[in-house]
């Protein structure tokens, strides 16, 4: 697995395409910032100037000096307050209306690319990521992961934005009206800020296991429900039951702790909020008694104070949320981070098949952290050929196919396509020229014609049909209630076996690939069904170059060459006759075998 840029980066890449109305709606944060400073001023001038019955100086920036002057009359400067008061909320409640829509905006399409940009990338990831990964966890990196960091854009930066401005005018502001007095109010500050971090420490931790607990779960949910027939069939409920139990408790415990630590973070606001505002009582009350200080300072200070505090504990509140969007970031992160370990080279140009000729050079293999399962292949499949691989079970057949569509990379020597090495070519290109029918034949929920037409979307109904009947399909397809349009379960599990593979057939049929590759495509038939899918297959093989895997020589009687793997390397190779002749080899070994199961 190799790791690319730093987790900022995928995140800020995501984003660039609202920066322009970003940059517009920071800017309307920082004019209401700037106007909800002003907000107390007018009352300070109505205690200091107003009421008063004589005249006296007051300390306001811009008309401060205006303002003293004694031929002014008090009732104008009454009108002009009130006046400014509503002006001012007009003006803040035009700006929060629209940046509040605005950053709503973004932040919705901000989370919408997350997740489409996450899904593209995670469908990208090579085999050997998935084969690692639990489907369930992905699924809840994909919805429950990308939903807490919506949240949180969406609510938790315009209060953490607009109230870093706001902390940064009345931080000026107090300090230009008494610097001694600004710091005594703002003392208690950093104490709060300090235990909200550490507070929204421990609740990221207990978070970071609730969301891994969460993950698990849904894996767990997940591979239960689409396995039930099993899970009933072999009557396991109860240890399904425990195992769930077990996974949902650890979940429990990591979300209690976190109460534990989101239910202090409140109080504690509350309590040091109160000490700032007595801090400002009493100092205030004494310094306007001794003079230094008039009445509507005080009451500057105390809004400032109750307004830095206010948003504060509306923060708090949130912090399970925002440490819930961290520990999001993280785990999105995390994926989006991940190289893919079959991806394009710089430059890599589309490949174009031309007669179809397919090499393994001194092919080796290995999965990550196990031995090898595939040793110095040395095969050439000519054009339009059929090979078929026999061998028994977990001997590396799958293995070998998955490498000519760049399912995964060979650890040494190479794979190549009419002589071109398939990795100096985009993997969209290679995979765009080959057919696939897999062991297990996978099917969507959806119609059966728009399963047959999944890798061929464009398809014509004439064209879904006669596929359908080169690969024995269309029949059985006719009997069901709807034809074509039978809406099938997910897993296709409303049809048999057989039923399935032959759809799958019919898919790759579609396809029109020069290349076609069957990983034993006939397993789950009866023997007449099974003969007739073979001379289908055979049929549509003709055409093409063709690997196929079987378990049974029988299987594979039209191929034109037949390979025996064992334990990873090739150990006998010939057409079916050659290998029924050779009565010590390993293929007539396998046939024997199967036959005996047959019978
Ligand atoms: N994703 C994987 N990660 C690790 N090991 C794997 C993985 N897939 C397969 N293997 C191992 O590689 C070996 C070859 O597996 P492969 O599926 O290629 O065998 P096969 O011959 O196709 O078997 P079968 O006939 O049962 O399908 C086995 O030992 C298997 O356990």
């Amino acid at each position: 697995m190799k790791l690319g840029l730093p987790d900022s980066r995928h995140f800020l890449a995501v984003g660039s395409a609202n920066v322009p109305l970003l940059a517009l709606a920071v800017f309307a944060m920082l004019l209401d910032a700037l106007l909800t400073v002003m907000r107390p001023w007018p009352l300070k001038v109505v205690i200091d100037r107003v009421i008063p019955p004589s005249p006296r100086t007051i300390h306001v920036p811009f008309i401060g000096e205006w303002l003293s002057d004694p031929a002014i009359e008090r009732l104008p400067i009454l009108y002009g307050a009130c006046a400014t008061t509503i002006l001012i909320a007009i003006g803040t409640g035009l700006l929060t209306y629209w940046y509040t829509r605005t950053m709503g905006e973004i932040s919705q399409r901000y989370v919408f690319s997350l997740r489409q940009i996450l899904f593209a990338h995670m469908q990208r990831l090579s085999l050997l990521f998935h084969d690692r990964q639990r489907t369930g966890d992905l699924t809840a990196r994909l919805t429950s992961d990308v939903q807490s960091i919506q949240d949180v854009v969406a609510n938790n930066s315009v209060i953490l934005l607009g109230n870093m401005f706001l902390l940064l005018g009345m931080i000026v502001m107090m300090l230009w009206l008494n610097w001694k007095f600004a710091l005594i109010a703002l003392s208690v500050a950093p104490i709060l800020f300090l235990s909200i971090y550490n507070n929204t420490r421990h609740i990221k931790n207990a978070s970071r296991q609730a969301r891994s607990s969460a993950g698990h779960l849904a894996s767990l949910a997940q591979e239960t429900l689409s396995s039930i027939r099993i899970v009933q069939g072999l009557a396991q409920e109860d240890q399904l039951d425990r195992r769930f139990a077990a996974q949902s408790t650890k979940s429990l415990q990591a979300y209690l702790y976190g109460v534990k630590y989101q239910a202090a973070v409140a109080p504690i606001v509350d309590i040091l909020a109160a000490i700032g505002l007595c801090l400002v009582m009493w100092f205030g009350a004494t310094w306007v008694m001794a003079g230094e200080l008039t009445t509507g300072d005080v009451v500057i200070f105390f809004a400032y104070v109750t307004n830095l505090y206010s948003p504060m504990r509306a923060l708090s509140k949130s912090s399970n949320s925002t440490a819930r969007a961290l520990v999001g970031i993280e785990r999105i992160a995390e994926v989006l981070k991940t190289r893919s370990d079959v991806a394009d080279l710089p430059g890599a140009k589309p490949l174009r098949v031309g007669a179809g000729e397919i090499e393994f050079r001194d092919v080796s293999f290995a999965y990550p952290g196990r031995p090898r399962t595939l040793e110095s292949i040395n095969l050439v499949i000519n054009p339009g050929e059929t090979v078929a691989i026999v061998g028994a079970t977990g001997t590396g057949k799958s293995t070998l196919v998955s490498l000519v569509p760049r399912l995964y990379d060979p650890v040494q020597g190479a794979v190549l396509i009419d002589g071109q090495d398939v990795r100096t070519h985009s993997v969209k290109s290679v995979r765009s020229q080959i057919s696939m029918v897999l062991q297990d034949s996978l099917l969507f929920s959806g119609t059966i014609r728009e399963n047959i037409a999944f890798g061929r979307p464009e398809s014509t109904d004439e064209e879904i049909i006669a596929a359908a009947r080169v690969a024995k399909a269309h029949d059985f397809i006719h009997t069901l209630p709807d034809g074509y349009d039978t809406e099938i379960s997910e897993g296709g599990t409303t049809l048999s076996g057989g039923q399935r593979q032959r759809i799958s057939i019919a898919r790759a049929c579609l396809r029109n690939s020069p290349i076609l590759v069957l990983d034993e495509p006939t397993s789950g038939l009866d023997v007449v069904s099974e003969r007739a899918v073979i001379q289908a297959l055979g049929a549509a093989a003709k055409a093409r170059t063709t690997l196929i895997i079987a378990h049974r020589l029988a299987t594979v009687r039209f191929a034109d060459r037949i390979i025996v793997l064992d334990r990873g390397r090739i150990v006998e190779m010939g057409t079916h006759q050659q290998l029924l002749a050779n009565l010590g080899g390993y293929a007539r070994l396998y046939d024997l075998q199967s036959l005996q199961c047959k019978t």
